[in-house]
């Protein structure tokens, strides 16, 4: 069983839009779109992997962040827990930088089948307000 820590960034603009990106096609959870982020590494906190992680993945260094939601899930064949940082205040563009497809998307309108399940209750959290 693999154990996973998992830090991403919930990128917000002030027009109330989320920047979410689509997982490749021979990934975990392929096709899926997901907040940017990936694997927390040895000596890392959470909150650092996020910012290398959004640095890598979508070009951007955020300036600030607070913990929106911190969770654990089950998949079949791996557990891990997740560590969720919304992102208001950034340098840089968003972008997808690996190739990646990426857009903006209203807070709103935000869809959890489109996401891996271990997501939805923060999808529910961010369409409640
Ligand atoms: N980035 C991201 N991963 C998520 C989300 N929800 C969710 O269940 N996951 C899962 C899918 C993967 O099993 C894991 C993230 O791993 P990853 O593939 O992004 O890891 P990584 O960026 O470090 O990539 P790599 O070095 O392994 O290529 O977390 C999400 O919203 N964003
Ligand atoms: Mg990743």
């Amino acid at each position: 069983m693999k154990i996973l820590n998992i830090a991403v960034g919930i990128i917000r603009n002030p027009q109330g839009e989320i920047f979410i990106t689509q997982r490749a096609a021979d990934a975990h959870m392929a096709n899926k779109w997901e907040f940017p982020g990936g694997k927390i590494e040895a000596g890392e906190t959470p909150e650092q992997a996020m910012i290398r992680e959004l640095q890598e993945e979508v070009g951007i260094t955020p300036l600030q962040a607070e913990l929106f939601d911190k969770l654990e899930y089950q998949f079949p064949d791996r557990h891990i827990t997740l560590w969720f940082w919304l992102v208001e205040s950034w340098e840089g563009e968003p972008w997808g930088k690996e190739g990646q497809p990426g857009h903006w998307v209203a807070q709103n309108t935000l869809d959890a089948d489109k996401f891996p399940p271990a997501n939805e209750p923060v999808i529910a959290r961010l369409l409640a307000g």
